[in-house]
């Protein structure tokens, strides 16, 4: 298959190891890239954007060759059609930020349709900002003028290495579901370097899980990502799940979403019609546990699963794989809830959260 893929037959040399790589992407939606750190995740993305000289192997992307080190055949970077965005801005110091964003359009990739200049700036958000100068921008903003300015450039691919790092946790939640917009909206395939499952678990759709310069796991994001082995204490245990917006009630501000064969309440979402399917991520803290349907609750969502598995966490907690239907939600309890409740697998319980603990990007 020619259109939407990216394959990739990769080996460079590191320190103690060797990238070494055998891949093919279909390309759409978000790719996320997650490993610990060291294991090769930007190399792979520099060999990908042309920023590596000393690679062997191939590379192929929408059909065309990027890389035949046999054949002799190095498409510099500007060649190749892609954006990339890094962990700090890179914006132009002497330009404001109308400047940055009129350079790049200057240097539009010829072979893609230009997006329009005017909804990037409002789908960024920054159309207040034209006329400030890039000493004058905080670090998310920075870096929303730097993402617009790389959608400028009409990239058909867009790379990006933990674009999000170095912000502080509000501006990368308000930065996320841009991302996520931006993707859906103007269908530019994206490769996503993340140390941040919660980061992952808002943006990818599928997953390339690394380890010492190689692949050890790939498939979808959901999937990976709501195993009970990969809930480890780095970051806090979540779950991501795949759900159909049914109806607003504006009423109670309250919007019905579908996941597997369950109705949830979440949060009002004007910003997405009945029929959009959206991410929910949910993290494992927020549910609760009962044996019983809840019967007079301020509860909103409570609904029967199966305990598909458990995995102790430290000596105090329990995590539970919850099985939904298709989809798995990962659920901590305490070590006394668990006993308890004499909970074990294969058993049937209700999983209760309330319509907050829903976040829906
Ligand atoms: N130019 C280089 N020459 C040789 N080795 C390098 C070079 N750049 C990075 N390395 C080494 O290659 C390995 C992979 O580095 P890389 O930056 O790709 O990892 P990473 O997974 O992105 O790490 P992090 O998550 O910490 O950013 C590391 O051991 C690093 O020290």
């Amino acid at each position: 298959m020619d259109n939407n893929s990216l394959q990739f037959t990769l080996d460079l040399p590191r320190d103690h190891f060797h990238i070494s790589l055998d891949q093919s992407l279909t390309l759409n939606g978000i790719w996320g890239i997650m490993g610990s750190s060291g294991c090769g995740k930007t190399s792979l993305l520099r060999c990908l954007a042309g920023l590596e000289t000393g690679v062997q192997g191939r590379i192929i992307c929408n059909g065309r060759t990027w890389l035949d080190s046999e054949q002799g055949i190095f498409l510099p970077p500007e060649q190749r059609g892609i954006g990339y965005i890094f962990q700090e801005a890179r914006l132009f110091p002497h330009l404001n930020v109308m400047g940055n964003l009129q350079f790049a359009r200057k240097r539009a990739n010829p072979n893609q349709a230009a997006l329009s200049f005017s909804h990037i700036i409002q789908q960024m958000g920054i159309g207040h900002l034209l006329e400030r100068t890039v000493d004058k921008l905080s670090g998310g903003e920075k870096q929303r003028v730097a993402i617009a300015r790389t959608l400028l450039n009409a990239p058909s691919l867009l790379l990006m290495d933990e674009p999000l790092a170095s912000l502080d946790w509000s501006s990368r939640l308000s930065i996320m579901p841009c991302l996520k917009q931006i993707q859906r909206e103007f269908k530019i395939p994206v490769v996503f370097v993340s140390h941040s499952k919660e980061e992952v678990a808002r943006l990818a759709d599928n997953l390339l899980l690394m380890h010492q310069g190689q692949v050890i796991e790939k498939g979808i994001c959901r999937h990976l990502l709501n195993r009970l082995e990969e809930q480890d204490n780095s970051d806090q245990p979540l779950s991501a799940l795949d759900a159909t917006v049914l109806k607003h009630d504006p009423h109670y501000g309250l919007t019905t979403i579908k996941v597997d064969q369950h109705r949830l309440y979440a949060g009002q979402l004007n910003s997405h019609p009945p029929g959009t399917t959206v991410r929910v991520v949910v993290p494992a803290s927020e549910i609760s546990l009962t044996l019983e349907p809840l019967k007079a609750s301020s509860i909103q969502n409570c609904i029967p699963v199966h305990i598909a598995s458990l995995q102790e966490q430290g000596h105090h907690h329990v995590l539970l794989s919850l099985s939904l239907g298709e989809q798995e939600l990962i659920c901590q309890i305490t070590r006394k809830s668990f006993d308890t409740l004499k909970l074990s697998a294969g058993n049937t319980v209700f999983a209760c959260f309330k319509a907050s603990g829903l976040e829906v990007v």
